[in-house]
C-alpha cells in the first residue's frame, strides 16, 4: 500500500536567533503513514512531535532528507480549538472552509451538514460558539477540517484539553471516519503523549529526543511500543 505521507532521513534544526547556535531537533526521522491508516506518533513533551507537524505544514525548513505528502487536501487540527475557531456560530465556522470554492448554496449546505453529522454536532448548527463545551469545540474544529474533504488529517494533541469521555469520543470519531471512508483513502497522523490512545492506532511510531526509536506496523505491535515508551519515561525520571 502506498504512503499518504513519508519522511526519509529528515533533519530539522531550530533556534539560532540572537547569536545562539541552532540545534538539530529532528534527527534522521523516518516515518510512513500508509493510506487508510490512523498512524499515531507517541512521544514525551519536548520529544519533537510538534516540530515534525510544523515541518509537514511547511512552517519550518528541512535541513536535509525528504518529506513527501502524496495526498491532498491535507488539513491540520491543533490542540486548542480556541486558537482556531474565529466565527460566531457553528454553521458559519464550518461553512468558512468553503468560502473560496464558489459553490452553490445548496452544495455548501449539504457539505456543512455532512461535516457536522460526522462529528455528532448536527443538532447544533445554529448554536453560538460561546455556548459550546470544550469537547464540542474540538469536534467543531474537526468538522472545519472535514468539510474540505481532506485525504490527510494532521491532528496535533487534539485531546489535550478534553476529559476522558470526550477524549475517547473524539478518538472513536476519527477512527470511524477512517474505517468508514468508502475509498479507504482518508489517513491521519495523530500526535500524542498519551499512550492509552494507541489502542485506536492502525500503526504507530515512538519519538524520543527527535529520533524515531520504535515502530508498530499494526495494532498487534502497539503493546510493545507502549512498553518501550514507559521504559523511556522511567529511564528519564518522568514517572511521578
Ligand atoms: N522555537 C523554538 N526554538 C528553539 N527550540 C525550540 C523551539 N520550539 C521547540 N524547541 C525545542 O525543540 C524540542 C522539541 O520541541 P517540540 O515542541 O517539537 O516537542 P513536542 O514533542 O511537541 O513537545 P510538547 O508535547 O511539549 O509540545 C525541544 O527541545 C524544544 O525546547
Amino acid at each position: 500500500m502506498s504512503a499518504a505521507l513519508e519522511a526519509r532521513r529528515l533533519w530539522v534544526k531550530r533556534g539560532g536567533g540572537s547569536g545562539e547556535q541552532s540545534k538539530a531537533v529532528l534527527k534522521n526521522v523516518n516515518l510512513r503513514v500508509q493510506r487508510g491508516h490512523l498512524h499515531m506518533l507517541l512521544g514525551k513533551n519536548g520529544s519533537g512531535k510538534s516540530t515534525f507537524m510544523e515541518t509537514i505544514a511547511g512552517l519550518l525548513p528541512i535541513s536535509s532528507g525528504e518529506l513527501s505528502v502524496a495526498v491532498q487536501p491535507c488539513r491540520v487540527v491543533s490542540q486548542n480549538p480556541d486558537h482556531s475557531i474565529i466565527l460566531p456560530t457553528v454553521w458559519s465556522e464550518v461553512a468558512f472552509g468553503l468560502w473560496d470554492q464558489d459553490l452553490e448554496p445548496a452544495v455548501v449546505e449539504e457539505k456543512v451538514l455532512k461535516a457536522l453529522r460526522q462529528v455528532n454536532l448536527e443538532g447544533m448548527s445554529a448554536s453560538s460558539i460561546g455556548t459550546l463545551s470544550g469537547g464540542q469545540k474540538q469536534r467543531l474544529a474537526l468538522a472545519g477540517a472535514l468539510v474540505e474533504s481532506p485525504k490527510l488529517l494532521l491532528l496535533d494533541e487534539i485531546t489535550s484539553f478534553l476529559d476522558v469521555e470526550n477524549q475517547f469520543g473524539v478518538l472513536r470519531t476519527v477512527k470511524d471516519l477512517i474505517q468508514g471512508d468508502p475509498e479507504g483513502e482518508l489517513s491521519a497522523l495523530w500526535v500524542t503523549h498519551r499512550s492509552e490512545e494507541l489502542q485506536y492506532a492502525s500503526s504507530a511510531s515512538l519519538m524520543d529526543k527527535g529520533e524515531i526509536v520504535g515502530v508498530a506496523a499494526d495494532q498487534s505491535e502497539v503493546g510493545d511500543l507502549v512498553r518501550q515508551f514507559e521504559q523511556v519515561c522511567r529511564l528519564q525520571g518522568d514517572v511521578w
